[in-house]
């Protein structure tokens, strides 16, 4: 495909108020129903760049489009943005006085605007898939951290979005449910979403990922690329140590 970028990043840098540097000078293109995951060191920056993606943070210089548009121009409707890039994060952020059915259907309703028949209908389809369609009437705090995830990612599946965000999404979980988490991201892998995920999870990252992008301390990218050359070849010295590191610490 000639062109089939979705994000395009450049020079991005952002200082936080107390002087931290935790971007600095990012470029990086995310392309349509590619996967993109980012590794690291922690403290590199990984979390505030994929938070720069839904406007949770916004950089002090650079710029962002997403297909093709400037999202940092101060017109730009984040709201919608929002509607289009999905979040799913690392402690699940379930409403905790809803119901599981209530968690996947409120923004159904009250942002896309649907039928209360039809997001139901749509959430339990997505739940029997799962195997959770018995915890609709469930609270949160009454399902494990590995369901809450699952039932977290379907909710941002449930707004059709264009990509979705992972930032750390299984860094919560015991060991046992870590799996059931990544065996849904791998599903929706096959419905050709871009999923762009921070993680620590090795394994997937060099399986499922399209792109690998390294970051490294002072907020920087250090090496991008597919993840046959970024495992099995590396060039830069710190994406070196950095995997030599986590790979060979259990
Ligand atoms: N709101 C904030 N104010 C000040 N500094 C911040 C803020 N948020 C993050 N930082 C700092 O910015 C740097 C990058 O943080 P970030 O969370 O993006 O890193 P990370 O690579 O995602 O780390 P981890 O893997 O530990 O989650 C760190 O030094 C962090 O302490």
């Amino acid at each position: 495909m000639a062109n089939n970028s979705l994000f395009k990043i450049e020079k991005l840098s952002k200082v936080f108020e107390d002087g931290t540097k935790a971007l600095d000078d990012v470029s990086l293109t995310i392309n349509q129903h590619e996967v993109t995951i980012i590794i690291g060191p922690s403290g590199s920056g990984k979390s505030t760049l994929l938070r720069t993606l839904n406007l949770m943070e916004y950089p002090t210089e650079g710029t962002i489009e997403f297909e093709g548009k400037n999202i940092l121009n101060p017109n730009y409707d984040v709201y919608e943005h929002r509607k289009h890039v999905g979040m799913v994060f690392q402690n699940f952020n379930l409403f905790p006085h809803l119901t599981i059915l209530e968690n996947l259907t409120l923004a159904q309703v009250d942002v896309l605007k649907r039928d209360k028949s039809e997001a139901i209908s749509k959430a339990m389809t997505l739940l029997e898939k799962v195997g959770l369609a018995e915890k609709i009437n469930n609270y949160p705090n009454q399902l494990s951290g590995g369901q809450q995830q699952r039932v977290a990612i379907l909710r941002a599946l449930l707004m059709d979005p264009t990509a979705i965000l992972f930032d750390e999404p299984t860094s919560a979980l015991d060991p046992e449910m870590i799996k059931e988490v990544l065996l849904l991201m791998k599903d929706l892998i096959q419905t050709g979403i871009t999923m762009i995920i921070v993680t620590h999870e090795m394994g997937f990252a060099r399986h499922f990922a399209d792109k690998i992008v390294v970051m490294d301390k002072g907020g920087k990218i250090i090496e991008e690329g597919h993840p046959s050359v970024i495992f099995n070849e590396p060039k830069n010295e710190k994406t070196k140590q950095f995997l030599s590191n986590v790979l060979t610490s259990f």
